[in-house]
């Protein structure tokens, strides 16, 4: 499918998992100009196991229905190799989600193979300018996995999505403060995408109060703005019988959009990024830091003072970290 006339070079995108509930949330954002902007056509790589393939098809027939003026093309794919061939950006969103009763990191057997062939072929296959963005469960190790196949691609291109936990954490934080979204600057996630992530509001601008103002209220701080964030993931799965999708396809398109177009001036954001031992995190982790970009890759905000209460808890995400490091590395995925 080729729409004639789209003036720049289409950048290649490749989805993983495309016939999934994210898969179906996301790709008709990717299309409508919403990740790379309103002048940036696309050209679609949608990856399926082969079970997967005929619906996919689907979502394709649908895409193209939507006539959307920036779709240069779609293509689908069950072979890795063929998927990531030439690919510009890759969400890696296919791998099992959690059902009730599970952690994220349950799922680390079960997922964690398909990120190793995957990496395999992204280092064969894919554009020199490749930047990946992992999605799929438990994000921060799956990305350590699909890196550490990848020796010749810079380790900074591979990314966790910690942007719907931003997210959900900018939400919250507008509740109990009663301003807008807009208006609050400066949160950050650190750690793991899983429980034990910390969202940290101690640097946080809250429409021109302090976020620490806020955080002084200790009891709702640990016992209910941190456990929301941290377990919004297992309230979404109780309440919907299915995990988070429109929302989760909403993070990973503002995570890409500000990766590759920047972030607003006097903001940052959150993302799982490879540490290079900022903040005592060990070098070689996927952890989510404060970042900034200004469109040539993710930086992470320096120089940002903790107490005790957060440096705890940022230690802590970051020990399970270290263990999901040395569970894959015992299977022979790393
Ligand atoms: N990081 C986050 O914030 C976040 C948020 C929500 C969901 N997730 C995770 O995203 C993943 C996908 O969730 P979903 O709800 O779309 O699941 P889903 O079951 O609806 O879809 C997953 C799709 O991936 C496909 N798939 C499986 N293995 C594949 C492979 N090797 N290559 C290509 N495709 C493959 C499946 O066929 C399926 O179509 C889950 O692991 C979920 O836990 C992460
Ligand atoms: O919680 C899950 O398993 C899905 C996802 O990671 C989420 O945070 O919503």
């Amino acid at each position: 499918m080729t729409t004639p006339g789209a003036a720049k070079t289409p950048v290649n995108v490749t989805v993983t998992g495309a016939a999934g509930q994210i898969g179906y949330a996301l790709l008709f954002r990717i299309a409508s100009g919403a990740m790379l902007g309103p002048d940036t056509p696309v050209r679609l790589r949608l990856l399926e196991i082969p079970q997967g393939v005929k619906a996919a098809e689907g979502t394709a027939m649908e895409l193209a229905d939507c006539a959307f003026p920036l779709l240069a093309g779609i293509d689908i794919h069950d072979d890795p190799r063929a998927g990531f061939d030439g690919a510009n950006v890759a969400l890696l969103v296919g791998a099992r989600p959690r059902g009730p009763g599970m952690e994220r990191a349950d799922l680390l057997e079960a997922n964690g193979g398909i990120f190793k062939p995957q990496g395999e072929a992204i280092n064969a296959v894919a554009a020199d300018d490749v930047k990946v963005l992992v999605v799929g469960n438990p994000a921060n190790t799956n990305a350590l996995i699909a890196a550490s196949n990848a020796p010749d691609v810079p380790k900074d291109r591979f990314t966790a999505m910690t942007r719907l936990d931003h997210n959900r954490a900018l939400s919250q934080l507008s509740a109990r403060a009663d301003v807008p979204v807009s208006a609050i600057r400066r949160v950050t996630i650190w750690g793991n995408h899983s429980a034990s992530q910390y969202p940290d509001i101690f640097h946080a601008d809250v429409a021109g109060r302090p976020g620490a103002e806020l955080a002084a209220d200790e009891s709702w701080l640990l016992e209910d703005f941190v456990p929301t964030v941290a377990k919004r993931g297992a309230a979404i799965i109780a309440a919907r019988g299915a995990s988070s999708a429109a929302s989760a396809a909403s993070g990973a398109i503002d995570h890409v959009r500000d990766w590759v177009l920047g972030t607003p001036a006097g903001d940052w954001t959150s993302a799982g990024i490879w540490s290079d031992g900022s903040y005592g995190v060990p070098e070689g982790l996927v952890s989510s830091f404060p970042v900034t970009s200004a469109g040539d890759g993710w930086q992470i905000v320096q120089g940002l003072e903790h107490g005790e209460l957060s440096r705890a808890r940022i230690d802590a995400s970051v020990a399970e970290l270290v263990e999901e490091r040395d569970a894959v590395r015992a299977l022979g995925l790393i």
